[in-house]
């Protein structure tokens, strides 16, 4: 990138499974003057997060057939390249590109779209990866999938984020573990996402060269397959749900499967609840709370699960006996 540059910025969003991504953007969009296309990419059948996103005056585009940093690599070029023509054409109005991408997502595929693709190159450069970290979870990621090293090894910022669930000593020595994996990165400790957008906007840092010292192969081709043993379970369901019933088997199932149970998200149709009911967890932390209103949109609960070796049809008889009769 050269300062008359005038091709269209990208901001790359990722960080593991409930890190707060989806909380960040939030954030971010509510404070930033820029207008912004984004692009939302999900592990599992249904897509959550496009409820989840307060609406502004943003393009919101979803892309949830499979990961970005594997096999819908070519619907994101696609996407891409959509939204540049529309831009041209003055159909659209953006400043920036925004991809959050999943929880899973190994980002070394997505920023080499950006690097290798032709036409992506001559329309799009990347100002920026910015990777979430769950200062309370991470470190048990860490340990255990690879994605997680990788979306800190690419990052140019590291947003260590919440901090209110660990003590001092436990963010001194996990903002050392996170330099000794990324050195060059910088570092922002943040709850609920926050922080200014200065921070991570518009600072130009993505610098392939010190990608390449750090990982001289980025550049080859990079084939990048998902632990067989993750996967997702997405739940429907028209008919009501009934609360009590639902919080009951939620604590019970976090109880004795929390450890395995990387995400868990819904928007739900609750009996006796006017509006939607937003139902988030990671590992043994979950919560609920009433959200926005229905509208037109069809009163549906919509439930996804992603973790380790999923007992998927446990989990759907469980969750059928929480509809109500
Ligand atoms: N205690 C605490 N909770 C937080 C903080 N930031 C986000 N959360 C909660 O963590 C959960 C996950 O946040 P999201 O923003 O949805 O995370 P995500 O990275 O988009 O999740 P995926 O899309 O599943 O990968 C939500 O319930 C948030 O409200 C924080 O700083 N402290």
């Amino acid at each position: 990138m050269t300062e008359m540059d005038t091709r269209i910025p990208v901001t790359i969003v990722t960080g593991y499974l409930g890190s707060g991504k989806t909380t960040f953007l939030n954030h971010l969009l509510k404070h930033t003057e820029e207008k912004t296309a984004l692009i939302v990419n999900e592990f599992g059948d249904i897509g959550i997060d496009d409820q989840l996103i307060e609406q502004t005056k943003e393009e919101i585009i979803e892309i949830n057939s499979g990961c970005i940093c594997c096999n819908v690599r070519k619907d994101l070029i696609d996407t891409l390249s959509m939204l540049a023509i529309s831009r041209d054409e003055k159909m659209i109005e953006f400043d920036r590109v925004i991809i959050e991408t999943t929880g899973l997502a190994d980002p070394a595929p997505v920023v080499q779209t950006f690097l290798m693709d032709k036409e992506v190159v001559e329309d799009y450069f990347i100002d920026v990866v910015c990777t979430l970290v769950d200062a309370k979870h991470i470190s048990r990621h860490l340990d255990q999938q690879g994605e997680a090293i990788n979306q800190i090894a690419f990052a140019d910022v590291v947003l260590v984020n919440k901090v209110d669930l660990v003590t001092k000593d436990q963010l001194t020595d996990l903002r050392k573990r996170l330099e000794r994996i990324n050195p060059t990165a910088s570092q922002h400790l943040c709850e609920n996402s926050r922080i200014s957008p200065g921070e991570v906007l518009g600072i130009y840092s993505f610098d392939l060269q010190e990608k390449l010292r750090g990982h001289p192969d980025f550049l080859n081709s990079h084939h990048h397959s998902h632990d067989d043993e993750i996967s997702s379970l997405a739940l429907r369901e028209v008919k009501p749900l009934n609360l009590k019933k639902l919080n009951l088997w939620l604590s019970f199932l976090v109880q004795i499967q929390g450890e395995k149970l990387y995400r868990y998200k819904g928007v739900l149709n609750i009996e006796g609840k006017e509006r939607r009911f937003v139902f988030q967890g990671v590992h043994m932390l979950f919560a609920g709370e009433e959200a926005g209103s229905w509208g037109d949109d069809e009163r549906v609960s919509e439930l996804v699960f992603i973790g380790k070796n999923l007992d998927k049809k446990s989990l759907t008889e469980q969750f059928q006996q929480c509809v109500t009769e």
